[in-house]
């Protein structure tokens, strides 16, 4: 199991973990000072080419009212496998007790990926989250970048003129 969970130093705020297995780790840091707490697959995945598949992490939590967690991809899988997280970031709400699982997404067009029990798949990221009242309004403050959506500071093509633009698809 390749997995180094240390004690957070300068942790700020507990969360409760009760573990579907108790042989699988919580959720850990590698190093002080890392923002994401690393999570473990509970199964054995082989992940074909452009495949797809949503795994257990054998963690449940709970969260103090005002956080929520975060599933990010973790960049070296991103970079040697082309694993990413497809709904990246997941969000665990704090009124989640459920299981987390993480939608894992084989980006390689060549490469099947085999994941086995206790690899660390994603990290999870806690963090406090406003909760927001919206309010109607006739209009907006001024702003610098006014209505300028994505791709407005430049490298992006405009000729799509607003209409939505289809990638290819990865298959
Ligand atoms: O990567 C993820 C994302 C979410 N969840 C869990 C925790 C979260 O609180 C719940 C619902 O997630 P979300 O709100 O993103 O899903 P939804 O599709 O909007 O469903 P819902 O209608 O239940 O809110 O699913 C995970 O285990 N992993």
């Amino acid at each position: 199991m390749d997995h180094a969970a240390a004690t957070p130093t300068g942790a700020t705020v507990d969360v409760l973990v009760v573990q579907v297995e108790p042989d699988l780790p919580v959720p850990g840091y590698a190093h002080p000072g890392d923002a994401g707490a690393d999570l473990c697959t509970r199964v054995d995945v082989d992940l074909a080419p452009g495949g797809r598949v949503t795994v257990p992490t054998g963690v449940r939590i709970a969260l103090p009212d005002g956080y929520a967690a975060f599933v990010h991809p973790r960049s070296g899988l991103a970079r040697r496998h082309g694993l990413t997280v497809v709904n990246a970031p997941g969000t665990v709400d704090a009124g989640y007790r459920g299981e987390i699982e993480v939608t894992l997404l084989n980006t390689d067009r060549d490469e099947a990926l085999v994941l086995r029990r206790g690899d660390r798949i994603a990290q999870l990221v806690v963090q406090k989250v406003e909760r927001a009242r919206f309010v109607r309004a006739e209009r907006l403050p001024g702003s610098h970048r006014g209505e300028g959506g994505f791709g407005s500071s430049g490298g992006w093509d405009p000729g799509a003129g607003g209409r939505a633009i289809v990638h290819e698809n990865i298959r």
